[in-house]
């Protein structure tokens, strides 16, 4: 695979996902850094992003429930370069339905090399690195160069 990059700019599109057992912990986590937020533009799945709007005040486009294809709408918004950063606390003791969806939504993350955190620690020190508040560049697959090859 040859890679090209992508500029983050400095005001990025940030994805907030989290299990049923998570979502308190993710609640808080952006209510405390409410003002970090606020400088991005946010979505989430359904209930994630719908919740985080109706308590923290914040700004969230609310995409479909995870289980009924909300971790697909994010993973295609990754792939055509819509989302910049994913914070995903997935539950990693309790099974849920669509767990061929939240790994595609955590593979279409790597293959993108987004940042991405599972957990608040990482959450934490995303929000605290320069990738929160500067523009970056990352590295991303060369997609042009991947199908002139595959087609040639
Ligand atoms: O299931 C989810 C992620 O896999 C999250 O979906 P909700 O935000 O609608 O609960």
């Amino acid at each position: 695979m040859q890679f090209t990059t992508r500029t983050l700019k400095a005001k990025k599109n940030i994805a907030l996902v989290a299990h049923d057992h998570l979502k308190t912990a993710l609640l808080n986590w952006c209510k405390s850094n409410k003002e970090e937020l606020s400088h991005h533009h946010l979505c989430g799945t359904g209930t994630t992003g719908t919740l985080i709007k109706n308590e923290t005040g914040l700004e969230v486009k609310a995409m479909l429930s995870g289980p009924m294809g909300g971790d697909q709408q994010i993973g295609a918004l990754i792939a055509e370069g819509k989302i910049d950063i994913l914070i995903f606390f997935w539950d990693p003791l309790n099974a849920v339905p669509h767990d061929p969806d939240v790994k595609a939504l955590l593979r279409l993350a790597t293959v993108w090399n987004i940042p991405v955190a599972t957990n608040q620690a990482t959450a934490n020190a995303l929000v605290q690195s320069q990738i929160f508040t500067n523009e970056v560049t990352i590295d991303i697959p060369d997609y042009q160069r991947y199908l002139a090859e595959r087609v040639k």
